[in-house]
């Protein structure tokens, strides 16, 4: 029943400052920019499950990350810093084939400065950090010393090999290229498209402070399983995915893609369906933002309220599309770190400013804080902080008087 007076619906879209001024302090893009390495350590400082993987032999290929115990969905199984990080568009030109004519040595001196030198004075640490980048997958298997062993030109090639297989994309804030980063354990997780775990990069702000992965279980993984994490995207098909990998000469032998016709295509069903609303919401998102910023033409109270109604109505197709996504999301979606937090933020960005109707905010709050159980099942960190925001927004529109759109 609706107890609010007629009094209370005509005051609807007033007094919202309240409600700006909160969401305004959740702001993701307030938050971002100015996350430095320093900031994210504590969110790292997670504890880690200690002694739940090892590196063995896998049936999808080569070696493989295994549970050594019961790992609960959301757990830390491993945190590193980066041993190599090199941005993408040199790398381009490292390459013995390369389209700019540059020499080989050029990867080698980088990798020399930025790996074999990393510690100056420490040879132990130099030889170490070597040793772990060669023996990644792909580089200088049969190889005894590849330093004393191969030419300069083979050298590089092996090196730009190790960084196509084990390189893993991520950017720093301030700076605009593309980066690539090699690490150590994390480079022998095999990709699955029903992953187990997912793989987060935080970045620092400045690329002289390297870079940190940390790789969280996605769902329950029982001793034994091996660990996997998704190199494609979320919602890609099985065709965009068998296109994708065999670019990188991965023929995948997941339990998906072997699993038969029936399953891939009810898989390819629900992705497709997942992805037709995520690109509409983007779609809506956008218009959202084009009916904003239009002035409403004439300034009267009805030209106004025109402009806003229309903003009411992208808002809560914004959250149709979320719902669609919710429903049909699973863990091994590859959906945490990546997906559900660009989710809200549109969607709380958009809601924010398409919207002076508080049930409609309220609704969004109540929206996001039941993705919010998702989250906490996934332990994505960054989520975790932001749903403690929306709690806090949440308590704060109660307060005020808007909870469930009837003024107290
Ligand atoms: C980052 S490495 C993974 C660890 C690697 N198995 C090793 O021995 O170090 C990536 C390479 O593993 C192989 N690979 C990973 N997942 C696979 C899968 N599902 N099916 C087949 N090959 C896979 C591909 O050759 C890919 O280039």
């Amino acid at each position: 029943m609706d107890e609010s007076s007629p009094e209370d619906k005509e005051n609807k879209c007033t007094d919202m400052s309240d409600i700006e001024a909160a969401f305004a302090a959740v702001d993701p893009y307030t938050l971002l920019p100015t996350l430095r390495l320093a900031q994210i350590r504590p969110i790292l400082n997670m504890p880690l499950l200690e002694d739940c993987y090892e590196i063995r032999k896998s049936p999808l290929h080569g070696l493989g990350v295994f549970a050594t115990k019961d790992i609960p969905s959301g757990s830390l199984i491993m945190t590193e810093q980066a041993v190599w990080t090199i941005p993408k568009k040199a790398l381009l030109k490292f390459y013995p084939f390369d389209p700019y004519g540059n020499g080989p040595s050029q990867i080698i001196e980088h990798f020399a400065s930025s790996v074999a030198n990393f510690s100056d004075d420490d040879d132990e640490l130099n030889r170490i950090g070597t040793e772990a980048v060669f023996a990644l997958d792909g580089g200088f298997e049969g190889v005894e010393d590849p330093l004393a062993d191969l030419s300069e030109e083979e050298l590089a090639k092996g090196l730009a090999r190790i960084i196509a297989k084990n390189g893993k994309s991520h950017n720093y804030q301030s700076d605009e290229r593309h980066w690539v980063a090699i690490f150590q354990d994390p480079s022998r997780l095999n990709h699955s498209c029903m992953l187990s775990a997912e793989q987060h990069i935080w970045s620092s702000f400045d690329p002289r402070d390297g870079a940190i992965i940390q790789v969280r279980a996605a769902r329950d993984i029982e001793l034994g399983e091996e660990v996997t994490v998704q190199y494609t995207k979320p919602f890609d098909t099985l065709e965009i995915r068998t296109a994708f990998l065999s670019f990188h000469d991965i023929v995948c032998k997941c339990t998906l893609c072997t699993g038969g016709r029936g399953r891939t295509q009810a898989a390819d069903k629900r992705r497709t369906a997942m992805q037709k609303a995520w690109d509409s919401m983007q779609r809506n998102y956008h218009k959202l933002e084009a009916a904003i910023e239009r002035p409403a033409g004439l300034r009267t109270v009805r030209a106004e309220n025109e402009k806003r109604e229309k903003c009411v109505k992208i808002a809560r197709r914004i959250m149709e599309n979320m719902e669609i996504i919710d429903a049909k999301l699973r863990p091994t979606d590859q959906i945490g770190s990546f997906l559900m937090w660009h989710l809200l933020q549109i969607h709380c960005e958009g809601v924010r400013i398409g919207s002076g109707d508080r049930d409609t905010i309220v609704a969004a709050i109540d929206r996001i804080l039941a993705f919010g159980k998702t989250f906490k099942e996934l332990h994505t960190v960054m989520f975790g902080q932001y749903v403690a925001q929306m709690v806090e927004l949440r308590r704060k529109i109660e307060a005020a008087g808007f909870a469930g759109g009837q003024r107290a």
